[in-house]
């Protein structure tokens, strides 16, 4: 595809890079590098349309190939587009199951849910996104890929610095950055690269900076990744960071073919930049990613948990396991926490998060309506089957129906009367529906119907 590339931009990459700067400016113009990651928080996971033969090799859950937004596997949450550069910045993260993990940057979601994915439901995540709008969208992707671990927060990274200081174990900035990698993907993103913008995203990208390294403990680390090729924004940072804090150092990351080491003389000569990896289109089957591992010295302190109330009742209790008794095979009663009249298997109890905007706690398991409970979209989409008492598989037919927003009329009356039961396609569950009369009733949220 032609992408039209500034003078500016081209003249400025001919002087860093000299002749290879052709080469770059060709692979912007060939097509992107579609991929998608399997999801392990689901039964089965690799029951899946798509097919796996083609491996990332970084990646025990990334494949090359497209996937389609419409797709039972991704609306189920089994697969989660993600271009292949960005797949390794989780690899580096390399996240753990009991850490508490910060991702400032996190909407829409690609890294945060691969994060999830490796934390397998435990430890904390806590996953930021600064614009309202995105936050939403952010929130949505990690209840479909069924995530139970992670509080979603709408928050400049300033507000977490009151109560969060040396509170994180790992944090990730995927920062906003010109976008350099992502002109062939989204040739629109062309038309906002200047150089006074490539200026203005990496004054930006220092502020957070700043705020992540008091966000994060000692003997902690900081992944900082940018889809951009400016030296302003990797390098030059990068130094200016290191000069800043004398306690933070580079890591070494692995590199496979493909990948490069960071460039000194992009920066201020110090030869640590080698350390950081720098992913180009011309070389590595990518868009293009630059990304460093940087760790804080000291022991890691162990923060104090001060609890919140859950706002729960007796009642509260009893209405749940009067729906789980019918519903479920087992019920698992920890981190419970009400909200008005919303019921989470909560990420955290932690009365740091008070003050912050949260969009999500955890699990949202569901609402107290009069005199009983109905559970939520998110608790289906993180159940596995062999925790519902029933589950109805629809056919082709019925599917489509369902996902439109109708009801499904059985030809006979099964024994399920009353009861929430788990409604599957292509064994993916992907919604409650209530049986009564011979229907299962529609109560698939009208915002995902289509
Ligand atoms: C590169 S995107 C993050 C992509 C995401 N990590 C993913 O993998 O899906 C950068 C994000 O930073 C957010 N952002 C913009 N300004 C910010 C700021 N001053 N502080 C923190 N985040 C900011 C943007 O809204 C955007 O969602």
């Amino acid at each position: 595809m032609k992408v039209d590339l500034s003078n500016d931009f081209k003249e400025k990459y001919r002087q860093l890079m000299g002749e290879r700067a052709e080469k770059l400016f060709s692979a912007i113009e060939e097509d992107s590098q579609e991929a998608f990651r399997l999801n392990p928080l689901k039964a089965n996971y690799q029951n899946v349309e798509y097919s796996l033969a083609k491996p990332i090799e970084y990646s025990n859950i990334g494949y090359y190939g497209d996937i389609d937004g419409n797709s039972i596997d991704h609306l189920s949450g089994y697969v989660y587009s993600q271009e292949p550069s960005a797949m390794y910045v989780t690899e580096i993260v390399d996240p753990q199951a009991d850490e508490k993990i910060l991702d400032l940057c996190a909407a829409p979601g690609s890294k945060t849910t691969y994060i999830a994915s490796k934390m397998a439901s435990q430890g904390l995540l806590v996953s930021n996104e600064i614009n309202a709008k995105r936050a939403k969208v952010l929130s949505s992707n990690i209840e479909r890929m069924g995530i139970t671990n992670t509080v979603v927060t709408n928050n400049s990274p300033k507000d977490f610095e009151k109560k969060f200081d040396n509170f994180f174990d790992k944090i990730l900035v995927d920062a906003p950055c010109s976008g350099e990698g992502m002109f062939r993907k989204d040739p629109e993103s062309v038309k906002y690269w200047s150089l006074d913008y490539v200026e203005q995203c990496a004054n930006r990208q220092q502020h957070i900076l700043d705020s992540a390294y008091k966000l994060l403990n000692q003997g902690g680390t900081l992944v900082y990744s940018t889809c951009t090729f400016s030296p302003e924004e990797n390098e030059q940072n990068i130094s200016w960071f290191l000069d800043k804090y004398p306690d933070m150092h580079l890591a070494d990351v692995k590199k496979y073919p493909g990948m490069e080491d960071g460039r000194p003389e992009w920066g201020n000569n110090n030869p640590e930049l080698t350390k950081a990896l720098r992913m180009f289109p011309d070389q590595f089957n990518g868009e293009g990613h630059f990304m460093c591992k940087l760790v804080k010295d000291g022991e890691r302190i162990e923060p104090k948990e001060r609890k919140i109330n859950d706002g729960l009742k007796k009642d509260d209790f009893k209405l749940v396991q009067k729906f789980a008794k019918v519903n479920l095979t087992a019920l698992t009663e920890n981190n419970w926490l009400k909200i008005s009249d919303f019921l989470y298997q909560a990420a955290s109890l932690d009365n740091r998060f008070k003050g912050l905007h949260i969009l999500r706690n955890g699990l949202k398991l569901g609402e107290f309506k009069k005199n009983r409970f109905e559970p939520d979209i998110a608790w289906i989409l993180a159940l596995k089957p062999d925790q519902l008492t029933t589950i109805y598989k629809l056919s082709q037919e019925q599917y489509e129906k369902y996902l439109h927003g109708e009801s499904v009329i059985l030809a006979t009356k099964p024994d399920f009367d009353n009861k929430w039961i788990g409604l599957s396609y292509q064994d993916k569950l992907f919604s409650w529906g209530r049986y009564s009369n011979q229907q299962i009733k529609n109560v698939y949220p009208k915002g995902l119907r289509r």
